[in-house]
């Protein structure tokens, strides 16, 4: 009972994927109980998403991958009550790692958050 993608869990994110052009992508909207600071997503569930948003780019495709390294970087707080694009791309790997990058965009297109990602095929 996936924390970010099953409809199942009672307090999970119940996000659903596309996949298309190469790009996986998701929309999601903060509310109060996903803050950190006030009116602030929490960073941990920035993470979440940017991690889920690559890990669902393998799994359309058949892969399944685990996070093997991530590091994300937070240039500006993600307000609460927006709703957000996240987007998922491959930018490199062989054999059984897949390299992935990840952002968080605003309405106006402002990019708060990004992340790269490496993932090994389990
Ligand atoms: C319990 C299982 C259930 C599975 C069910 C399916 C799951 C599919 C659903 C997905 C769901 C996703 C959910 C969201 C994504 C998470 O959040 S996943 C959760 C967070 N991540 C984890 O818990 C991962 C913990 N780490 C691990 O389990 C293991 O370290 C890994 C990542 C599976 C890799 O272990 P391994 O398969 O034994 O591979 P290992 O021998 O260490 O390395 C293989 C090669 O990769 C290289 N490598 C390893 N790490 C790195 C790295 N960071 N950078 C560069 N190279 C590296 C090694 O050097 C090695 O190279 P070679 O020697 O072959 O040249």
């Amino acid at each position: 009972m996936c924390f970010a993608c099953s409809p199942r869990n009672p307090i999970g994110l119940h996000l659903q994927f596309s996949l298309e052009d190469g790009v996986c992508r998701t929309t999601f909207t903060a509310g109060e109980v996903h803050q950190g600071w006030n009116g602030c997503m929490h960073g941990g569930l920035i993470a979440t998403l940017l991690d889920e948003v690559m890990a669902q780019w393998l799994w359309l495709q058949g892969i399944a991958g685990m996070t093997a390294e991530m590091t994300t970087r937070f240039s500006r707080p993600v307000p609460v009550g927006v709703p957000l694009e996240v987007t998922a791309r491959q930018t490199g790997g062989r054999g059984r790692l897949f390299e992935l990058a990840a952002e968080i965009a605003l309405p106006d297109g402002q990019v708060p958050v990004h992340a790269r990602a490496k993932f090994l095929k389990v």
